[in-house]
């Protein structure tokens, strides 16, 4: 399996469960997707900005559901096998994304696994074990989030490092190792992590007399 990144921005997913797990998943999409969560009862559990609705469909009206909310992607986490195998024929048959719960291995086309995640925008990394042990994905994303504090700046530094070099005409090549030399700079990610630091300031530190003066041309 290959992870792919998907933009759920004015989208809808429909999340079939009110469980802990249907509760994680809703929590994950509603930062950015319309989530519409379908279940007879709701796991006390924090569910984020979502719509409830109190419902138990019956395997033969899953599809009802999905015509009526369209959804991109539909997640089936209810603990009733036939529910959810009703909900992945019918997202088959709409050509809908569908993520079972209840599933590791082998998937047919659009059924998707949810990778565990790190967040440090816009820098996002997902980890996966091929479904064999979920618990370990969330292990190593808790390891991860220590590594990755500071990418989040690093990443608006280097934008912002490259829109100065380019506006200034340096070399795409010069322009290259400058970033590269930035990435690698132990002192540029101690300061990003102190926190305090400026980015501009930063740029500047780094740099030194390395930025050419306004317009200049460099090899
Ligand atoms: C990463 C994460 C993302 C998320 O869901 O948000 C996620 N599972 C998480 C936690 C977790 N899941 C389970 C435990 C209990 C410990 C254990 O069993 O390990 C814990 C740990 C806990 O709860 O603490 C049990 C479990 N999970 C699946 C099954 C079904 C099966 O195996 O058949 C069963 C058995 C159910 C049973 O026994 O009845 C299936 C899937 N779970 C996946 C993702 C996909 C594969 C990811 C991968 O490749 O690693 C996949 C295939 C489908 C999917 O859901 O997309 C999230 C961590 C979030 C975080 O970062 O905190
Ligand atoms: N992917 C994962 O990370 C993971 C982790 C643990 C368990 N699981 C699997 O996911 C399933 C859900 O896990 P859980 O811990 O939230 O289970 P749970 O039993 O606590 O919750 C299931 C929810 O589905 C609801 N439900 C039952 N029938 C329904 C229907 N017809 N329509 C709508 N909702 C219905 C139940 O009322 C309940 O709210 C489990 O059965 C298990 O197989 C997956």
């Amino acid at each position: 399996m290959i992870p792919l990144l998907h933009d759920f921005t004015d989208e809808t997913v429909l999340v079939v469960g009110g469980g802990p797990v249907g509760a994680r998943k809703a929590r994950r999409f509603a930062r950015e997707a319309a989530v519409v969560v379908v279940s007879p009862d709701f796991a006390d559990r924090e569910f984020g900005e979502v719509d409830l609705i109190r419902a138990a469909p019956d395997p033969d009206e899953v599809d009802g559901w999905l015509e009526r909310t369209d959804p991109a992607l539909v997640v089936a986490a209810t603990d009733d096998e036939a529910v959810n195998d009703a909900l992945e024929a019918a997202a088959r048959d709409r050509g809908i994304l569908i993520n079972r719960a209840d599933r590791a291995g082998e998937r047919d086309a659009g059924s998707v696994v949810v990778p565990a995640t790190v967040r440090e925008d816009p820098v996002v990394v997902s980890i996966s074990t091929g479904g064999t042990a979920p618990a370990l994905s969330k292990y190593l994303r808790q390891e991860l989030e220590e590594t990755l504090a500071g990418a989040g700046e690093m990443a608006a530094l280097c934008d912002e490092l490259r829109s100065a070099l380019k506006s200034q005409d340096v070399a795409p090549k010069r322009r290259r190792e400058i970033v590269t030399d930035v990435v690698n700079s132990p002192d540029v990610w101690t300061a990003l992590r102190s926190g305090d630091s400026n980015t501009r300031q930063v740029i500047e530190d780094v740099l030194g007399d390395e930025l050419p003066p306004s317009g200049g041309e460099r090899a």
